[in-house]
């Protein structure tokens, strides 16, 4: 059953045509990959994804749900989250406070609550304390929950932004270039992250990477754009075989060979 299904999604800047009629879908419970050349519009498609861009045309269907009109937070609230290539960590908070604000998607309190802090807010409180703890421990840095994030290594601040997209309780993790600036032992160590999360808390991996090694290991799907259209579709062996996607990367086999 497809959780997430993109129907002829266009994304149009001015003259460029950065997405251009893409359809695709990505099954539950599968770790599905979008790959392509530098500027073939995975980023921008993956904004679109998550609400960050309003597309042109064409149709997104979440849990069978159109997402089209929505904005980021509300896309959270029914279960997709996402982390960002550039992280985007609350660098003045301890790594248990940056779990915790990315929490308030799933609280009832509202500001009344906020300012009596009611029984129920209480309870609410301790909650979200216990599960930002438990995915701190699940990404393997609960150890460092009172560290300020920003004196945590960079692979450590990653894990940071991994807990806290977890936190929200997603169905669907949408991973933007997840080995950017990893490095080889990170990159394994990510790798086994990203099974563990799929197969032991049954979320849905959906990613874009340049990473090769990592895509062609770890995905059940790629679907590979170039110029923001679908140039093919399929399993590692599928694609990296494909001749269009060959010649999509050609003269760039040195950075990203296929
Ligand atoms: N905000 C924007 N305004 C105008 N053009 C844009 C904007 N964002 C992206 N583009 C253009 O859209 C096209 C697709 O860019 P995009 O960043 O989505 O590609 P990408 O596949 O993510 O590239 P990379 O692998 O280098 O990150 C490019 O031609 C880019 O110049």
């Amino acid at each position: 059953m497809a959780i997430l299904e993109v129907k002829n999604l266009t994304l149009r800047f001015g003259g460029v045509t950065a997405v251009d009629d893409l359809s695709f879908d990505v099954q539950e419970h599968s770790i599905t990959s979008l790959i392509g050349p530098n500027g073939a519009g995975k980023t921008s498609a993956f904004n679109c994804l998550t609400g960050f861009y309003k597309a042109t045309s064409g149709e997104i269907l979440f849990q069978d749900k159109s997402v089209m009109r929505m904005k980021p937070h509300a896309i959270t609230e029914m279960g997709m989250a996402r982390t960002f290539q550039n992280l985007r960590l609350f660098k003045n908070m301890t790594v248990l406070e940056n779990v915790m604000s990315g929490m308030h998607c799933r609280t009832t309190s509202g500001i009344g609550g906020a300012v009596v802090r009611s029984p129920h807010q209480r309870g609410e409180e301790k909650k979200i304390h216990e599960v930002a703890e438990e995915c701190l421990d699940f990404v393997g840095i609960l150890n460092k929950k009172d560290r300020c994030a920003r004196n945590l290594p960079y692979g450590d601040q990653r894990r940071v932004e991994w807990a806290r997209a977890l936190a929200t309780q997603p169905k669907l993790l949408l991973l933007d270039e997840p080995a950017a600036g990893l490095n080889h032992d990170e990159k394994q160590q990510l790798m086994a992250l990203i099974r563990r999360i799929r197969d032991e808390r049954k979320i849905t991996i959906f990613l874009i990477e340049h990473n090769m090694e990592l895509i062609m290991k770890i995905s059940e799907k790629i679907v590979v754009i170039d110029y923001g259209k679908k140039i093919a579709e399929g399993t590692a062996d599928e694609v990296k075989n494909n001749p269009r996607v060959i010649e999509a990367y050609l003269g760039k086999e040195d950075e990203e060979a296929v």
